[in-house]
């Protein structure tokens, strides 16, 4: 199956087509990746007051992290990631049913893209399927009838990663000096839980195209896990692409741009992309932990002081939400847009 030419849900078919290919400037440059940096690796299993401060250097050095020891059995992980292969390998008719670039279906099948100068849009080497995952018994009737796997293990992945969600973001209140409870309070009752499996198949020339542009998450906290043994996560420090490479039963963390604003900056939601590769396809399954429409976001009041002003003003999520998606197809500066100006 893997050389075989992937046939999109949207009707076209993965080619190096001008469809797929990046002006020169877009384009990654797979020999520049800094090879002696890596990001850091935590153990779980650490008492809570290292957990505390291994995350909290993490946080604010990398934006991301990998967590080992996290409680999630490992044949979950690679049911997971079986369950979403086995859905991409629908045939192309089926996934049409699904696809939309209508952001308010709470289930869908869609595409990245670029948008470029001279050109409509250049489309990304990838497939991806989203939508909320919890409560995921409302929307399983909307999957596929004949693929009954990612209907039976998402609902379990997901109930796994509520809780360890839960405990990072205690972790991460402690770093910042706060309750533990803190920024699940802050980030509300009823939080935007939101799932997205990216399917990458292989190709010909990685160094033409990308599987996901650079950006920063927009939520609170992703929680991902990726295929074992192929890798295509990278993520900038000090200005230079490093790798995110899979680690044995490890699942990567990384802070969106909300916990960036509420810790007034000093925790950092960080640019990062996903190249392909030629040999084989590769699954990554991010979930997302973000506030609701209707939550105010802003710099926590106890993290601020005289060295310390606020960066940003306060916002209502929904509209950080609506910027987000005015900036589509760009290298988004949404964050940005909240500044305050001295
Ligand atoms: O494929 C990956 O590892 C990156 C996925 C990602 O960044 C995302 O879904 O936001
Ligand atoms: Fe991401």
């Amino acid at each position: 199956m893997e050389k075989k030419a992937f046939h999109l849900a949207n009707g076209s078919t993965l080619s190096l087509s001008q469809d797929f290919i990046l002006p020169d400037d877009n384009r990654p440059v797979l020999s520049n990746l800094c090879p002696l940096l890596s990001i850091p690796v935590i153990n779980m299993k650490d008492s809570v007051p290292v957990l505390v401060k291994k995350i909290s250097q993490a946080c604010e050095e990398y934006g991301f992290f990998q967590i080992i020891n996290h409680g999630i059995p490992s044949e979950l992980c690679q049911k997971m990631v079986d369950s979403v292969t086995d859905f991409f390998s629908l045939p192309p008719v089926e996934r049409a049913l699904l696809f939309t670039d209508d952001k308010t279906k709470p289930l869908r099948v869609s595409n990245y893209y670029l948008k470029v100068e001279g050109k409509e849009r250049v489309a990304m080497w990838s497939e991806t399927l989203a939508h909320p995952w919890h409560p995921v018994d409302d929307l399983s009737h909307l999957l596929p009838q004949n693929r009954p796997h990612y209907r039976e293990i998402a609902p379990e992945y997901a109930k796994e990663i509520g809780s360890l969600m839960s405990q990072l973001l205690s972790l991460i209140s402690m770093g910042l000096g706060l309750e533990k409870d803190f920024l699940q309070k802050s980030l509300g009752q009823n939080p935007r839980l939101v799932s997205q499996s990216n399917f990458y198949p292989p190709c010909p020339d990685p160094e033409l195209t990308l599987g996901l542009p650079t950006h920063t998450d927009l939520n609170a906290l992703t929680v991902l896990l990726q295929s074992q043994g192929v890798s295509g996560l990278q993520a900038i420090k000090n200005g230079e692409w490093i790798a995110v490479d899979p680690v044995p039963n490890a699942l990567v963390v990384n802070l969106g741009d909300q916990i960036q604003v509420l810790s007034n900056g000093r925790y950092k939601s960080v640019h990062h992309r996903a190249v392909t590769n030629k040999d084989s396809h590769r699954v990554s399954i991010a979930m997302f932990y973000g506030p609701n429409k209707d939550i105010i976001i802003g710099p926590i009041e106890d993290l601020i002081d005289e060295q310390h002003p606020p960066i940003y003003r306060k916002y209502r999520y929904g509209e950080f939400l609506e910027e987000f998606h005015r900036q589509e197809g760009t290298r988004r500066k949404v964050k940005e847009m909240f500044e305050l100006k001295y």
